[in-house]
């Protein structure tokens, strides 16, 4: 690093002090945290995503969004050249650019890490990152932070791609990465296209007929999702889509509304009602990243019929199981070989238990990791086809470049498939384009979902009839110190602090059908408490009883 780098980041350092007081931590997503105390995070967060981009020699995203928490919070979270979340490795380099206290031994820790990774700092390499945000207000002078982080290293440059969805970034980046189009207009025009030919490829006679049945209500959290719904639906003939909670009148992000709301509470979000007793809606999250579906029972209740990211894998797991099996019989060896695919499912512990007994039924490999789609992404990508979802509704489908590449061959060269064979063949990459392969994505997930339900002729009722849910709760506990819970077992089991493991084996035995687990949040400074059994009424009583325990051992009281 020259002498006029050093001077400009010094000097550009000491214009954004971290907060006092704060440690900082690359969590589940990136940092969260108030946004009043964010701008150096973020600052820094821009010179890490260039010296990433050196050294991936790379465009990186950066996003500032905090998703589904509240409005006055913000984060910032970098997209990675495949368009995936930051490799982990860089995690702890991360959280020890954010908490450096003084400029000094800043510079100290990037001028190592730079000698230690051996990133390019001669000039001839330009580093260069796409930026992006949600609708949050906060927004706008934290993206400025960004840029002027960006702008302290020599020869890096930006591109602003203004107000988008998580899931949009993560493309855009994927797409630059790959050499194709990656402006929002090409984003709206595959997930279009694609849908388009899903639903060009449904069998004569086959699909529910247009009634009421027909329509989607979504609610878009009054975040940056349901504006860009808006735009896209223009583009999507033959499918009618209500859009409310779209961020325009007076409605507060995430608040009472959105798609971790909707999951956690099991409640109607605002601005719904009895005039959708019946009808098919969805619910996204403040970044559009997540997607839920639920239906208004007839009944006069506040509760809903919710059909979560594990009934979203469940479609999705039925569907490409469909068509591989199309393929059996095929003569054709390269159309036989794709029959052979190896699907692989990940779900988290958050997984209903319901869910996993039905999608072993299935005949299909089921695996755990922890929560973060950071896990689950890495797992599914081991897979020809790899389809990950946590319940919450955040998930994708995963696509080999390998099996994608042998499709494309049978697309293009003459075969002695069946058309019926061929055009299973053409779903498949059809639904590879869709589907976003770069991060879970509500906007892609959805328009998937209508296709495959418009495919089977299925109602969302009968969707949701797949297999029924166990009653389940979720609770948090606010304790000391959240990081003295230390867990295993793709979060299962807590191996510290000793004693509660046992303490909750004792409570979960007292339930029929009882799980229970617990582990620190990353996005939250709480420990979050699951509870599973045959009623509901076991299920809260189990989950309260849990948190309890989480109060004896690491609760306010528990020090003193
Ligand atoms: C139980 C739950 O829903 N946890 C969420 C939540 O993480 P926590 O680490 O639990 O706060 O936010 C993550 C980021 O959106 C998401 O990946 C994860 O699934
Ligand atoms: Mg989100």
């Amino acid at each position: 690093m020259n002498e006029e780098q050093t001077s400009l980041l010094l000097h550009s350092c000491s214009r954004f002090p971290p907060p006092k007081g704060v440690r900082l931590s690359y969590g589940t997503a990136g940092f969260r945290e108030d946004a009043s105390i964010l701008q150096s995070t973020v600052f820094r967060v821009g010179i890490l995503a260039a010296l990433r981009s050196l050294k991936t020699r790379s465009v990186i995203g950066l996003m500032i969004t905090a998703s589904h928490n509240k409005v006055s919070d913000n984060g910032v979270k970098i997209a990675d050249p495949n368009g995936g979340m930051l490799s982990q490795d860089w995690e702890p380099f991360a959280d020890a650019l954010a908490n450096a206290p003084t400029p000094e031994q800043f510079l100290q820790l990037l001028t190592d890490f730079v000698k230690k990774e051996n990133i390019p700092f001669d000039g001839q390499q330009s580093a260069e990152i796409l930026l992006g945000r949600d609708t949050r207000p906060s927004g706008g002078s934290l993206l400025e932070a960004a840029k002027q982080g960006i702008s302290s290293i020599i020869g890096a440059v930006f591109y602003d791609m203004g107000i988008v969805t998580s899931p949009q970034l993560h493309w855009m980046v994927r797409a630059r990465n790959k050499g194709m189009k990656a402006t929002e207009l090409d984003y709206f025009d595959q997930l279009s296209s694609s849908f388009r030919c899903l639903i060009d490829l449904i069998p004569y006679g086959s699909g529910i007929s247009k009634t009421v049945d027909d329509i989607l209500v979504v609610d878009g959290a009054n975040g940056v999702g349901g504006e860009k719904l808006e735009a896209l639906k223009k583009m999507l003939d033959d499918l009618v889509i209500d859009v409310r909670n779209c961020g325009k009148g007076s409605g507060i992000l995430n608040e009472g509304v959105g798609a971790d709301y909707v999951q956690k509470e099991k409640v109607i979000p605002q601005e719904f009602g009895s005039m959708d007793v019946g009808l098919r809606c969805a619910s996204l999250d403040g970044d559009a990243d997540r997607l839920v579906y639920f239906s208004v029972p007839s009944n006069v209740s506040s509760y809903i019929n919710l059909v979560d990211g594990d009934k979203i894998l469940s479609l999705f797991a039925i569907f490409i199981k469909e068509q591989l099996s199309i393929l059996q019989e095929a003569a054709d060896e390269k159309v036989k070989a794709i029959h052979h695919a190896r699907v692989g499912v990940v779900q988290t512990a958050y997984a209903n238990g319901a869910s996993t007994e039905y999608l072993k039924q299935l005949g299909l490999e089921v695996v755990f990791t922890p929560t973060g789609v950071k896990y689950l992404h890495d797992k599914a990508a081991q897979y020809d086809i790899g389809i990950y979802f946590e319940a919450n509704g955040h998930g994708t489908i995963l696509f080999s470049e390998s099996f994608v590449a042998s499709l494309e061959t049978i697309k293009h060269e003459p075969s002695s498939a069946s058309i019926e064979q061929h055009n299973a063949v053409l779903r498949l990459l059809a639904v590879s384009k869709l589907i976003n392969q770069a991060v879970g994505d509500a906007l892609s997930g959805l328009l998937m979902v209508e296709a495959i339900l418009r495919y089977m002729g299925w109602s969302i009722q009968k969707w949701s009839d797949l297999y029924q849910d166990l009653p389940s709760r979720m609770l948090k506990v606010k304790v000391v110190d959240r990081t003295a819970v230390v867990t295993t077992n793709a979060e299962t089991v807590v191996a510290k602090p000793p004693g509660i493991q046992e303490a909750i084996d004792a409570e979960t035995a007292k339930y029929p059908q009882g799980r229970s687990f617990i582990r620190p949040s990353g996005t939250e400074d709480v420990i979050r408490v699951y509870a599973e059994a045959s009623s509901q009424e076991g299920a809260d009583n189990l989950a309260s009883s849990v948190a309890k325990l989480v109060d004896r051992f690491l609760g306010f009281g528990s020090s003193s």
